[in-house]
């Protein structure tokens, strides 16, 4: 970017005017500010609260009430809000330094523009509050000290400039500069020719409003330049600067008391007051309204000549109104606030400043500016390098992991063949044994099948084979309806060894008296050979015994019966 245009570029942002509002401490009855007796009479007996007029609401409010003495009547209360700031009685200077002029001298030391104003009536604190008192820094000297803190080891020059504008007994306005040996000064458009850069120096005549009251309009001009053989050059209109400017206290006649040429002095500080208030106003309504024309009422002040980029609304203004809000300042306070709080709606358009600057100082600003470019080129070539080196470690890296990928993704490949392969073969042993376990049902069920008709064979074999045992057991105690059956008798007549081997394989139960004397009995009854009778007729004496038993018992009972 051009270095002319450079540090002005942020300022083309619209931006409203700051309106701050102090109030000054009561001060003790009698004291300047405090004079009229009608006031002074009554505040001897009342509270000290009662006596004040304004009271801060918020930090951005107030409320302004009519004192008792002027209330019958009238108990209206008004509110006055969106004020930048509000400060109490009791806010300090370092306080209004730090909320109201450090972002000023900020902006002012990044080449910024602004103009802070004081205004309000005589005796307000407008003086105390711009250059304040020994113990008390004001706006200016904070200002000042924070400034050379702040460029004391930079390339930077400040100027400063101060002069006042008065009319003395009441004749055609001046200039003064107030530097040790400034002389009057001529104002051509909007510049003062011969101005020096001075130190503080003002006129002060007393009146009964304040004794120190401020007869003129003070102006302090602070203008930061970079290191003067390269930047300067003549024309210093265009400038970025800083403006403080203490206007003296508009009057009420009736209360100052003022004759002669005070009245007339008197009265060139209320019509500077005035105009004032009319470039303001004329601002004010153009922007709401811009077919109305912005008058041009600077013309008719040399201080509103001297500030006219402000009264047009080209630069940035802040306000501070002071005020005191004892009982008797109801009417001034009432005044200042109905007249200047539509000026917070005010915009500034903070036109960059067209500062001309030497051939010598641009060359050597771009003679920097390129410095600074190679050195970035040399960096940004080694970075580079750096970089181009990391990149082709990189590439290395990606082409050793990409054949690694490669190699990784045949595994996977030969891996997924295989396993389908596998996948396969599973297949197909699960069909086998599927085909196995068919097989084993039809086995078992096979199986089971001829055993259930092995069961009836085995059946005939059992029935067959204690047929033939019956076969066996002898011919006199065969019975006859059994053996009746059988093709030949003797085929199956067992010997005599083997009935003793039967005998004794049939021992089993001992029999009791009542078996014996029952079988005796039966055969008595049936006859020998009918045992199946004799069994089945007395079933609950023998029990389990068969047929066999009954018939080898006989046969033991008839051997007995033969040896005796
Ligand atoms: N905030 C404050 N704290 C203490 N004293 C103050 C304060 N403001 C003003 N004063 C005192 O009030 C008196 C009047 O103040 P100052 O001279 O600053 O008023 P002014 O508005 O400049 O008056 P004029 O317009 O007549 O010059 C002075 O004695 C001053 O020290």
């Amino acid at each position: 970017m051009d270095p002319a245009t450079e540090e002005t570029s942020d300022m083309a942002k619209s931006e409203n005017l700051g309106l701050f509002l102090r109030i000054r401490p009561l001060l003790q009855s009698g004291v300047r500010g405090d004079r009229n007796p009608r006031f002074r009479r009554k505040s001897a007996f009342e509270p000290w609260f009662q006596k004040m007029c304004l009271r801060v609401k918020t930090s951005r409010s107030v409320t302004l009430s009519p004192p008792l003495a002027l209330e019958r009547g009238r108990t209206k209360t008004e509110v006055y809000d969106g004020f930048s700031q509000v400060f109490s009685p009791d806010s300090s200077q370092e306080e209004v330094y730090e909320k109201m002029m450090r972002p000023l001298v900020e902006d002012f030391l990044r080449g910024k523009s602004g103009m802070l104003a004081a205004f309000g009536p005589s005796g307000s604190g407008k003086t105390h509050t711009i250059f304040g008192c020994n113990s008390q820094s004001g706006m200016v000297p904070l200002a000042l000290q924070q400034i050379f803190k702040e460029t004391s080891d930079s390339t930077r020059s400040l100027f400063i400039s101060i002069f006042e504008i008065r009319c003395e007994g009441g004749k055609e306005e001046r200039v003064f500069d107030l530097s040790p040996n400034g002389v009057d000064l001529t104002m051509h458009r909007s510049t003062l020719k011969g101005l020096h850069e001075a130190l503080l120096r003002r006129a002060t005549s007393p009146t009964n409003a304040n004794s120190q009251s401020s007869r003129s309009q003070c102006v302090i001009n602070l203008r930061i330049v970079d290191d003067k053989s390269n930047g300067e050059v003549n024309d210093q209109a265009n400038d970025g600067v800083l403006i403080i400017v203490d206007l003296a206290g508009a009057e009420r006649e009736k209360g100052t008391g003022n004759q002669g040429v005070r009245l007339l002095e008197s009265n060139f500080i209320n019509k500077t007051s005035m105009v004032f208030c009319l470039c303001l106003r004329s601002l004010l309504e153009h922007q709401k309204n811009p077919m109305k024309p912005l008058e041009k009422h600077f013309q008719d002040s040399l201080l509103t000549k001297y500030l006219r980029d402000y009264m047009e609304g080209k630069k940035r203004m802040a306000l501070i109104l002071t005020v005191k809000a004892g009982g008797e300042d109801y009417h001034n306070t009432s005044c200042l606030l109905k007249q200047a709080t539509p000026y917070m709606e005010i915009k500034f358009n903070n036109e960059p400043s067209k500062r001309r600057l030497s051939p010598s100082f641009v060359l050597k600003g771009y003679k920097e500016k390129l410095e600074v470019a190679e050195h970035e080129i040399q960096h940004l070539r080694e970075s580079n390098l750096e970089l181009e080196k990391e990149l082709k470690d990189h590439k290395s890296q990606i082409e050793v992991q990409r054949l690694d990928d490669d190699q990784v993704a045949q595994e996977i490949q030969r891996l997924r063949e295989s396993n389908l392969e596998l996948e396969t073969e599973l297949k197909y042993l699960k069909s086998l044994i599927e085909v196995e376990r068919l097989a084993d049902d039809q086995v078992a069920e096979e199986t089971q099948r001829l055993k259930e008709s092995n069961l009836e064979p085995e059946k005939e074999v059992k029935d067959l084979k204690s047929l033939i045992d019956v076969q066996i057991s002898g011919d006199d105690q065969w019975d006859d309806s059994v053996v009746e059956d059988l093709p030949n008798k003797n085929a199956i007549s067992p010997s005599n060894e083997d009935n003793d081997r039967l005998a004794r394989r049939r021992k089993g139960k001992k029999w009791s008296s009542l078996e014996e004397d029952t079988l005796r009995a039966g055969v008595e009854q049936y006859g020998v050979g009918r045992w199946k009778l004799i069994l089945t007729s007395n079933r609950d004496i023998f029990g389990e015994r068969t047929q066999v038993d009954l018939k080898d018992k006989w046969r033991n009972l008839t051997r007995q019966h033969t040896h005796h």
